[in-house]
């Protein structure tokens, strides 16, 4: 149910307990029945205070009649009808009994608490790996952050919150009970009390439970801030543009803490007025029940008691509901992530795909990323024989990334057919064909770990495994880094840092190329690979991809034209459609063609 959905928030109780279900099952409950224990064991050695202070007082006569009575046969029949040490020992066994229960009911809520954090954060995680390219890229990192950390975290606190509002309600059902069958006038005033303080509390309620929604949706906006300037700190602190984004952050603290000021005065109201109220109350109470119905003292005193923690639990549950409606935000959010995660999980074919074996081809492919921007990619058909290079030429825009992303099956075109030997593509397992592709980005992908983790992927320790330090090295080579890093004091351990700040752009760029080819992928794609490099380097990796030539399938993107002069065939794209195809020299050397037109312009 999306969040923005107005739900009445005793009513919601219900689908709130069925969403902590759906993760951990019917055996919740169980914290429920064991606080149930706890009230229960605690009411019976309250009660057992009766025959005791009848016996003291003298007034031994009342034991003939009601809860006394039954207590009095009870006493009698494990023969300690007479003994006030016995029955004193009795009301110990019943408190020792409720400190097991309570401790069972915390611990199982603690495993469970556990429980409900590991599976939420590993679900989200996964079905984060499994979402479409086009959810991910509607959404900002931040939001992504603040839903797997902060609002995961709030989602399990929630669930404590909900299981204390569970006890509580038991709790107070428990001692209202037992207080009625020792007095029902008392029982009854107890009950109207409740009520009334429970309605008491309804407009704070909802004044909390609005705070929560604000609060949830500015942690993502802040989150976004954050991590839009930490990612472009360099940029911004070097034009002395963080003016802008700490104007906008400082809105966004500022808003958070007052929704968590406000919270917190409310909760604080509401711990504050438990105790004279309950007081308070008291006093009426005793007043009533000695001056106005005339009561004897015993049943009184047992009254205050069960009093006091009755109307302790009924605040309980108003501060346990005030709790979870402080949380219910987070609950919404999860909810409504995981609900959008089912509804744009990439969907993936039965079939495996084995090694790369005749071709990669398109049928038709028209691609709109949405329609109000219309088609980027328009009848697109071309055929990739394997081990052939290819190049996709056009000026910026043209399409040249997303068709590569239909390539590798992270777009699913909005018309036509993508075929891999043959075989569809939305019937293909994913990861069947995307384990063969090495595909090295515009942006650089470097991960804050060491040179041979980069460029292995953790497939092992290239410290101590001799033949995979090799193939690490002989990959270097190949993207023509070997020398850069084997000049570091550290060589292949050397950590990088985040984005592989410790690098320059060069470097970053080949450490990505290093990988991939470590990978021996079947397809190779190049968009723009050498774009950031020096000549000399640049010229190297050539050397390195044209060495792959018929060996591998590469599909090469590059604006620079010089740089595709060895590839087996040439595409040329403009606006979203192929309007030229052939080899380099034949595209060239034809009359009036637009690739001549390209190269001459590079070569002025
Ligand atoms: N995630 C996206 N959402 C909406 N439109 C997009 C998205 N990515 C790209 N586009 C649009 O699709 C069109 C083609 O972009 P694409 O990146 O495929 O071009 P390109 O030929 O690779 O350009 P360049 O050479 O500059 O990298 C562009 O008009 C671009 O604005």
């Amino acid at each position: 149910m999306p969040s923005d959905v107005k739900r009445d928030p005793l009513r919601d109780i219900p689908h709130y307990l069925r969403v902590f279900q759906t993760h951990l099952g019917g055996r919740m409950y169980l914290i429920f029945a064991l606080g149930l224990g706890a009230a229960l064991a605690e009411g019976f050695g309250i009660l057992m205070l009766l025959p005791l202070l009848q016996g003291l007082d003298g007034s031994g006569a009342e034991a003939t009649t009601g809860v006394g009575k039954l207590l009095g046969e009870l006493l009698a029949a494990l023969g300690l009808g007479q003994s006030s040490v016995g029955v004193l020992l009795f009301i110990g066994a019943a408190f020792l009994l409720k400190g097991l229960f309570l401790f069972g009911s915390g611990a199982y809520r603690a495993l469970l608490e556990a429980q409900l954090m590991r599976e939420i954060k590993a679900r989200l995680f996964d079905d984060y790996s499994r979402m479409s390219y086009r959810y991910y890229s509607s959404r900002n990192t931040g939001h992504f952050i603040n839903v797997i950390n902060g609002q995961a975290n709030a989602f399990y606190i929630a669930f404590n919150a909900m299981m204390g509002l569970g006890s509580a309600v038991i709790t107070t059902v428990i001692y209202l009970g037992l207080a009625f069958a020792v007095a029902w006038r008392f029982g009854l005033m107890a009950l109207v009390i409740g009520v009334l303080l429970l309605l008491l509390f309804r407009a704070l309620n909802r004044y909390v439970r609005e705070l929560s929604r604000k609060s949830v949706t500015e942690h993502g906006h802040l989150a976004a801030l954050l991590i839009q300037t930490l990612q472009a700190f360099k940029y911004l602190a070097a034009t002395g543009q963080v003016g802008h984004f700490r104007t906008a952050v400082m809105g966004s603290i500022y808003r958070l803490t007052g929704y968590q000021a406000r919270t917190g005065i409310a909760y604080s109201f509401t711990g504050a007025i438990r105790e004279p109220l309950s007081v308070l109350f008291i006093i009426a109470i005793v007043v009533v029940q000695l001056v106005v119905l005339n009561q004897p003292l015993a049943p009184i005193m047992v009254s205050i008691l069960l009093f006091h923690r009755g109307l302790g639990s009924v605040l309980g549950i108003q501060t346990a509901w005030q709790g979870t409606l402080g949380l219910v935000g987070s609950v919404e959010m999860v909810c409504d992530e995981l609900a959008e995660l089912a509804r744009h999980r990439e969907p993936d074919g039965p079939y495996q795909l084995g090694p790369l074996s005749r071709s990669i081809e398109l049928r038709g492919v028209h691609f709109a990323y949405t329609p109000e921007l219309g088609e980027v990619l328009k009848d697109v058909s071309l055929k990739i024989p394997i081990r052939q290079s290819v190049a996709l030429v056009g000026e910026s825009g043209a399409g040249k990334s997303t068709l590569v992303d239909i390539l590798t099956l992270m777009l699913k075109p909005t018309q036509g057919q993508v075929l891999i030997d043959g075989m569809p593509g939305d019937r293909i397992q994913l990861a069947s064909w995307r384990r063969q592709i090495g595909y090295v980005s515009q942006e650089t992908v470097v991960f804050d770990d060491t040179i041979a983790n980069n460029i292995c992927l953790w497939e092992g320790d290239a410290s101590r495994d001799p033949a995979l330090l090799e193939r690490v090295r002989q990959a270097a080579r190949q993207a023509h880094i070997a020398r850069f890093i084997e000049s570091l004091p550290e060589g292949y351990a050397s950590m990088v840092g985040d984005r592989g700040m410790r690098l320059s752009g060069g470097q970053r760029q080949r450490l990505f190329v290093a990988r991939e080819l470590f990978k021996q992928p079947n397809l190779l794609i190049l968009d723009e690979a050498t774009s950031a490099l020096d000549s000399e380097s640049e010229q190297a990796i050539q050397a390195s991809i044209d060495a792959l030539k018929g060996r591998i399938t590469v599909v090469i993107i590059a604006h620079r034209l010089s740089t595709i002069r060895n590839v087996d065939y040439v595409y040329v794209f403009d606006q979203g459609s192929l309007v030229e195809q052939g080899p380099y020299q034949q595209l060239r050397d034809a009359d009036d063609s637009r690739f001549r037109r390209m190269v001459a312009m590079q070569t002025l």
